[in-house]
């Protein structure tokens, strides 16, 4: 079997391992374990007709004295480029627009609160051909481009926050920018976010694209929590997660595009890690597919030049402050995973392990400013 049509580690567990063997792995690998949802028929229904993944999970959190539970519904959707590469850039992002309608409609009918798309979901990933035609004409404003008043529409119509990574060029200066713009449940632009740090590895020649975002460590203040994006590769740079964390973030999407052969055992960690190590949840959506393209590049390793990336390997997921997550969604097909949770959670589990109070934050910032000075000495003893 090759890795593109490896369906996902949790089938593959549940269906080699014995039932109590099952329930060790599970708890070891993935943590306490989180309940399926139970998702209306007619979503079910809707999901099976056009042929997406639907999966619903719940993380619950103990029921407190003081304060009720504030519970969400937050959706990942992962999806693959629907037309072939070569199709009009304005064709390819209408069929995009008009697939995650489809996904959206169904969010919605689960009572998604917030929905998040993957990275640059209006195009393929074709950062790595180095050529800038036709890539570059995808590009769009944040705030008044065809996609995002396609998703401020969305918004409205479904009283649902939309977080939609886009590739935004900014008229003035022609900058380009890899960029979430978080749009509110009553369908204003709240803001943007732009991609951090920029990937210098692999096919993913981001760099010849876009720049370095100048956005900070934005947090989105919504009806429905307060949310922050770290995209893609920004999730390698634990200070980045923790920088939105020590914004405030209690919710930190990372939405993605990799691919298997290059960060596939890492993916589990990350944005769990972060989720444990800064009393949030955090949210890892990834696309799925391969996506071919009309002219050859190489990956400069010596080998061949060829027509594609690799496989996009999906498995998006959600982790807990307390280290548990859900199952992921498949790595090979289109997916909406709707996740139920109780907010409180984060502060409970800062209280049991206390890692912001007991970090010691004053004593890395005056150490970590002397390491970036040119004349640093690190402080190593010799015999
Ligand atoms: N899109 C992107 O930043 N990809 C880089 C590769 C990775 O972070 O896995």
């Amino acid at each position: 079997m090759s890795s593109c049509e490896f369906e996902s580690l949790e089938k593959s567990l549940e269906s080699h391992l014995p039932e109590s063997e099952l329930r060790e792995v599970k708890r070891i690998l993935f943590g306490k374990e989180t309940q399926k949802l139970d998702l209306p028929e007619c979503a079910v229904e809707a999901a099976l007709e056009h042929s997406f993944e639907l999966k619903g999970y719940r993380f619950e959190a103990a029921q407190e004295q003081l304060r009720p539970p504030r519970r969400i519904r937050v959706g990942l959707v992962q999806h693959r480029t629907v037309l072939p590469t070569d199709a009009p850039v304005l064709d390819q992002v209408a069929a995009m627009h008009s697939r995650i309608g489809e996904i959206v409609e169904v969010a919605a009918m689960c009572g998604v609160n917030i929905v998040c798309f993957q990275e640059t979901w209006t195009m393929p990933f074709a950062f790595c051909t180095r050529e800038k035609e036709p890539w570059t004409e995808f590009a769009e404003s944040a705030e008044e481009g065809n996609t995002t008043r396609f998703c401020q529409e969305l918004a409205k119509k479904y009283n649902m926050v939309v977080v939609s990574p886009i590739l935004e060029r900014e008229d003035l200066h022609n900058t380009l920018w890899n960029t979430a713009v978080v749009i509110s449940n009553s369908g204003t632009v709240l803001g943007k976010s732009r991609k951090n740090h920029i990937p210098r590895i692999g096919d993913f020649n981001e760099s010849t694209y876009y720049m370095e975002g100048d956005s900070g460590h934005t947090v989105f203040q919504t009806q429905f929590g307060k949310i922050a994006v770290n995209i893609c590769y920004g999730r390698h740079h634990p200070l980045n997660w923790f920088m939105y964390s020590m914004n405030g973030a209690e919710i930190i999407f990372n939405p993605s595009a990799t691919v298997g052969a290059l960060s596939e055992p890492m993916w589990p960690i990350e944005a769990r890690n972060a989720a444990i190590a800064n009393h949030c949840f955090t949210c890892a959506i990834n696309r799925v597919g391969t996506e071919h393209f009309k002219s050859e590049f190489t990956s400069g390793d010596g080998k061949k030049a060829h027509h594609d990336f690799g496989h996009f390997y999906g498995s998006s997921y959600i982790a807990a402050p307390d280290g548990s997550r859900t199952p992921g969604l498949s790595r090979t097909s289109d997916g909406l995973l709707v996740v139920d949770l109780d907010l409180n959670l984060n502060r409970q589990i800062s209280d049991k392990w206390s890692f912001k109070m007991t970090g010691r934050y004053a004593e890395y910032a005056e150490e970590l400013t002397k390491a970036v000075r040119p004349d640093f000495k690190p402080k190593i003893v010799k015999e």
